[in-house]
């Protein structure tokens, strides 16, 4: 580890200082796209209005013929759109691949300026990111870029979870990161053959009520996800970073896809991947407050005054730790009014 005087210094001569704070930005979702895909790199224009965060994906689903027509197109769709608000990040490939050293001397030399995070799959702990952070800092002073590139690290490995804790806070460049379900469940060995959400296996059923031991007993699906999505806030809320839920690969099952992203809305995640338009609109509708907890929030706030004391609002004590939860829906809701004029009318504030 560097010495905490160290850590916020260049690591290359000519780069930029690192961020002290991570910015919070609206994240309510990833929007992934094959830049290879002429169909799906058509709609980047259009799709990047909508959503908070656009993600070219180099690395899992792009063939590997494709690999290289996946980073030239980036570099293109990049330099020929205009993002506004919208944040630009790349996937790249994993550190031990043939791909992900060229993905990032391309990257950071071409649209550098322009690249907001890049998602690093498959860390398995400090040194993965350490090695990115170097060579992001060299790469940057290269090219002149004068704003740091952050780095999102995708927790799907056993070996990466067991260090969660020791990523999250291993550069001033990690902004967050994301849950990899289906990667992490191959790594564990895990019984599952899905990307993400449930499993009607994985359950807990009633006590028996008589000597039939097969009736009358209700079974309860349980969460496979909740250990580990409740780990990773830790880590990042610890760290002062972004957790996120990753893909739902049932694109037409919306309904248990939004169940899945609502979880992760709150256990602390501030967004999840959307792998098909489908799926902008249910991360956009859950990852958004309900306006009835923000008027809440609001009228909790306002009646605690300076945050310390007890009061009773319809019916329900409310107190300084209360208070500190509304402040959190509150603020949330403030940094997405900014962007959403829809959601700044609902929101009323
Ligand atoms: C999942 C898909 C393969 C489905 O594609 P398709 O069969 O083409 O769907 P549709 O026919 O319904 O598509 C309708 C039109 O929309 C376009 N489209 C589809 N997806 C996108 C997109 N993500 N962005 C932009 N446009 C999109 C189609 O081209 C159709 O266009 P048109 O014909 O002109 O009407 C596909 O959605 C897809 O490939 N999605 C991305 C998948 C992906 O990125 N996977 C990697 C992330 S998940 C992962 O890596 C696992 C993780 O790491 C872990 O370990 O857990
Ligand atoms: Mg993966």
């Amino acid at each position: 580890m560097r010495n905490p005087r160290a850590f916020l210094r260049p690591l290359a001569v000519g780069a930029p200082t690192p961020v002290a704070d991570i910015p919070f930005r609206p994240s309510r979702m990833i929007h992934f796209f094959d830049p290879s895909n002429p169909k799906m790199a058509a709609k980047v224009p259009d799709i990047a209005k909508k959503v908070d965060i656009i993600l070219g994906n180099l690395e899992d689903a792009i063939k590997i013929e494709n690999k290289e027509a996946a980073r030239q197109g980036l570099v293109d769709i990049a330099k020929a759109t205009t993002f506004g608000d919208t944040q630009l990040w790349t996937r790249i490939n994993s550190l031990d691949s043939p791909w992900a050293l060229d993905d990032l001397i391309t990257l950071v030399t071409e649209i550098g300026d322009k690249l907001d995070v890049v998602m690093v799959p498959k860390v398995e702990g400090a040194q993965d990111i350490h090695y990115v952070d170097r060579l992001l800092a060299q790469l940057e002073a290269r090219a002149g870029i004068t704003r740091p590139i952050l780095v999102h690290a995708i927790l799907e490995t056993a070996e990466g979870m067991t260090n969660v804790e020791e990523i999250a806070a291993a550069s001033p460049r990690m902004q967050g990161i994301s849950l990899g379900p289906a990667d992490l469940a191959a790594s564990r060995r895990m019984k599952t053959t899905r990307v993400g959400g449930g499993h009607p296996g994985y359950l807990v059923r009633q006590d028996p009520t008589g000597d039939d031991l097969t009736q009358g007993r209700t079974t309860y699906q349980q969460d496979l996800w909740h250990y580990t999505i409740a780990r990773m806030v830790d880590a990042c809320a610890g760290n002062d970073i972004l957790p996120f839920y990753g893909p739902f690969g049932d694109i037409k099952d919306v309904v248990a896809c939004e169940d899945q992203f609502r979880n992760a809305f709150l256990l602390g995640c501030v967004g999840a991947w959307s792998l098909h338009p489908v799926q902008i609109d249910i991360a956009k509708k859950v990852f958004s407050p309900d306006p009835a907890d923000v008027a809440h929030a609001k009228q909790v706030v306002e009646a605690m005054g300076d945050g310390s004391g007890a009061v009773m609002i319809n019916g329900k004590m409310e107190d300084d730790a209360s208070c500190k939860q509304c402040i959190v829906m509150l603020d949330l809701a403030k940094a997405l009014a900014e962007r959403d004029p829809e959601l700044a009318a609902a929101y009323d504030l």
